[in-house]
Formats: structure tokens, C-alpha cells, sequence
């Protein structure tokens, strides 16, 4: 970066300073007020395709759920999607196992009930009180109990690790496990391919699946009617994975036993069958300050760079830079995964006499990315040139 260049970052939500400080004063300005940011940083602000103004490069999720990202404009304008895989996996599950013991034990309806006996002065009158009526608050212990967990990537595998050390059998779902989540997961975890199995055979499960189409509205009446009698289902991931309906119609036959949610729905408030919260699964210290850093240092690595690690979008890609390189030298390209791009491109900077030292180019579904670094730094006519070829989408120098 050129002494002079300062690169102009958009923030919305509340992002831990422990990331934001990455930024250098000097180089960066981090600003919620910005409207012609290079790159935007957020949280679960709902993002719209008219916050994707020309200026923006990237995006960076400090997170995991992307579902508050329009990603199809984003790919389609060229713009990079980052997340924080894991960086907040640990605040949920430990969310996730109150939530079961909430469920589990006569916590709330216990606290409501103490609390409701501030007038007795009288402590040997109270406790004689609380001994005939604990009964009332007794629960059931986990161990021993069978949870089913439906999503095994970061969050899930750590669930399934947790109940399976509190004396839990556990049974696992997911289509899409990549080799690394399957590294990751217990052996003791049984593979379960039906969710309507694991459904059937489980006391308690756990959701830990992203908003996909193919998602959306998974658990339906018939997945409800699949259950087994006196189910405690879990939704720490997204409301939209629930057809609350369902939920409700399960709640009211006795099909569900008890609903555990991060994301409160007026249906549902109330009831006291019922445990709801306000979407607090990764409001930790400590993962706001993981998922923090990590989008920064993402976000800077791929603006000074172009460097590209934990895109949801976009391949990973890596390229050292050359000792002594300076500033300008670099180029970025995002194309569509067309034949014939690369050299289209590299013709245009032999036309021009530019010497390619070194480049990478990798893709991913409809998109190509590039870079190459320069001998030297290419005329505005070459950047001009390369951006006009047909079904190029971003040139940028670096
Ligand atoms: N309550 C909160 O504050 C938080 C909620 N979340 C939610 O949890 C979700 C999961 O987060 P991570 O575990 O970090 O993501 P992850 O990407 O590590 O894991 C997601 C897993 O779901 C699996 N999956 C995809 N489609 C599936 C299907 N149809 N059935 C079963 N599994 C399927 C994937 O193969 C993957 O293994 C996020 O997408 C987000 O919506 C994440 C963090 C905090
Ligand atoms: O990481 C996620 O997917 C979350 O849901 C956490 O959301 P938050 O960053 O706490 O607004």
C-alpha cells in the first residue's frame, strides 16, 4: 500500500475493537458513516443490494451465518464474501447445553416461583415452604438421554463432543459434511442418513444447519409428526429453518415437549413451553473478539493483497509477494469462469511489454479469480484494456 492510499471501511453492528484495532489509523479509516467504502465489516445487519455501491470490494461477516448477505449481487458485482468459520463455535455451544438444562431441569418456573416470595420474612417459614413445593420443580438429568444433532460443521461438532462428555448418546445428521467437519467430529457420533430417524430415535435435538433453500422450513409438520413423543428441539441457527407452525401445532399436541430458540417469534412468546432468547448465541467477549480479528485480518489481507481465505464466494487463494515488489505491481482480476479469460488477459500485458513474474488463478462455480504480479506497473490503458474484455467483472492494482 502507497503511503498516501487509505483504505475506507464500512461498519455496521457493534464490532469488538480487539479486530478493529488491526487497522491501522494511518492506512484505514473505519467509519459506520462511510458511503464509498472499499469494504464493509458486519455483524447480522440485513444487508441490501443497494448497500453494494461501485466503491465496495468485499465483505466480511465477523460470523458465521451469511443469510443477512445478498450473495448472488455480491458475486454478480464482483464482490468478496468473507465469514469467520468456527470463530464463534464455542459461545454457542456452551449457549446450547444452558439451553438443554433449561429444558431439562425446573430453573425458570423454580427463580419465577423464589422470586415471587419477596413479602415472607419469615426463613424457617420460607424453606419449610420450598421443601413441600420443590416437587413441583423437579426435572430429568441429560445423562443417559439420546440428542440428536442435525448440522455436525463447527457448532455441531463441538455440541456432539459436549453432550456425548455429559453422559449423552448422540446422533448425527448431515448431507453435506465436508472432510474436515468429519475429521473433527467423535467417533463416538453415530452417522445417522434419514432425518426423520434421528427424529424418531432422539429427546433432545439440536439445529446447526445454515439457511439454504434447501433448508428452509426443514423442520415441517411431517418432520414434527417423525418425532419422538416429548422431543426437546433446539434452534440456535436461524428461525427460518423452523416452520414455527409446525412448531406450534407439535407444541400444542405434546408431539415437542419443550422448543429452545434463539430467535424469538410473537407465536411463541409466552408459552411455557417455551425457552426463548434474543439471538445472544455469539455474544461473548471472547467470540466477538474472535470473529473480529478474523474478518479483519481477512479483510486486510485480501485488500492489500488480494490474498482470499474463508470466502463464501470465492476460492481460497494465496500468493506470496515477491521480495522487493512495490505497490502497483499486482493485479486482481474476477471474471466469469469463461474459457480463453486468462489468456486474453495475459496477451493484453505481453501487447503492452509487461513481464508477468509470478500469478495464481483458481475458480469456483461461475467465477475465475487472478492474480498476477508485474515487473512493473501496467499503463492505465492495460487496466483499461483487461476491464473491458468481455465477461471480465473487477480489475483491481494492488
Ligand atoms: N445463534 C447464534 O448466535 C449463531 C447462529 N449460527 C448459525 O449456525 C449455523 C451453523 O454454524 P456453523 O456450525 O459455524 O457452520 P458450519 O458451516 O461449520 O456448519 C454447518 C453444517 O451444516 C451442514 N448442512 C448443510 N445443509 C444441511 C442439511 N440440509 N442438513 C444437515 N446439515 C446440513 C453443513 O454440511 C455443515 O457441516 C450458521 O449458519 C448460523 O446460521 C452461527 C453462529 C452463531
Ligand atoms: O455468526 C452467526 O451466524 C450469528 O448468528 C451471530 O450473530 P451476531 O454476530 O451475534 O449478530
Amino acid at each position: 500500500m502507497s503511503e498516501t492510499q487509505t483504505r475506507r471501511i464500512k461498519t455496521y453492528n457493534q464490532i469488538s475493537d480487539k479486530g478493529l484495532s488491526r487497522f491501522n489509523s494511518t492506512h484505514y479509516q473505519v467509519d459506520p458513516a462511510l458511503d464509498d467504502a472499499e469494504a464493509i465489516l458486519l455483524r447480522s445487519y440485513k444487508l441490501q443490494v443497494s448497500d453494494l455501491t461501485a466503491s465496495v470490494r468485499a465483505i466480511a461477516r465477523a460470523g458465521a451465518g451469511v443469510n443477512n448477505v445478498p450473495l448472488p449481487a455480491c458475486t454478480d458485482q464482483g464482490i468478496v464474501v468473507f465469514n469467520t468459520p468456527g470463530a464463534n463455535a464455542n459461545a454457542v455451544k456452551e449457549l446450547v447445553l444452558s439451553g438443554m438444562l433449561l429444558a431439562s431441569r425446573g430453573i425458570l418456573p423454580g427463580m419465577r416461583y423464589v422470586s415471587e416470595l419477596s413479602d415472607m420474612t419469615d426463613n424457617a417459614e420460607m424453606s419449610k415452604l420450598l421443601e413441600a413445593e420443590k416437587k413441583r420443580f423437579a426435572g430429568s438429568e441429560l445423562a443417559g438421554k439420546t440428542l440428536g444433532v442435525i448440522g455436525l460443521g463447527a457448532i455441531g461438532s463441538l455440541v456432539a463432543g459436549m453432550a456425548i462428555d455429559m453422559g449423552m448418546t448422540v446422533l448425527g445428521y448431515d448431507p453435506a459434511l465436508s472432510v474436515d467437519a468429519a475429521w473433527r467430529l467423535p467417533n463416538q457420533v453415530q452417522k445417522i442418513e434419514n432425518v426423520s430417524a434421528l427424529l424418531g430415535n432422539a429427546d433432545y435435538v439440536s439445529l446447526h444447519l445454515p439457511v439454504l433453500d434447501s433448508t428452509r422450513h426443514l423442520i415441517s409438520t411431517d418432520l414434527v409428526a417423525a418425532m419422538k413423543p416429548g422431543l426437546c428441539l433446539l434452534n440456535f441457527s436461524r428461525d427460518e429453518i423452523v416452520d414455527t407452525d409446525a412448531v406450534v401445532a407439535g407444541l400444542d399436541a405434546g408431539q415437542l415437549r419443550m422448543y429452545v430458540s434463539d430467535f424469538p417469534r410473537h407465536e411463541l412468546i409466552g408459552r411455557e413451553d417455551v425457552i426463548l432468547m434474543p439471538h445472544i448465541g455469539a455474544s461473548t467477549a471472547e467470540a466477538e473478539e474472535n470473529c473480529a480479528i478474523m474478518a479483519a485480518e481477512q479483510l486486510k489481507d485480501f485488500l492489500e493483497n488480494g490474498n482470499i481465505r474463508n470466502s463464501v464466494n470465492y476460492p481460497s487463494l494465496f500468493l506470496d509477494r515477491v521480495a522487493g515488489a512495490g505497490t502497483g505491481t499486482r493485479l486482481a482480476i474476477s471474471n466469469k469462469n469463461v474459457p480463453g479469460m486468462l489468456g486474453k488477459i495475459l496477451s493484453i500485458l505481453a501487447q503492452q511489454d509487461i513481464n508477468v513474474i509470478d500469478m495464481i488463478n483458481k475458480s469456483r462455480d461461475q467465477i475465475a479469480y487472478t492474480l498476477i504480479d508485474l515487473a512493473s506497473t501496467p499503463s492505465e490503458a492495460a487496466i483499461a484494456a483487461i476491464a473491458d474484455t468481455d465477461d471480465v467483472i473487477k480489475v483491481t492494482v494492488l
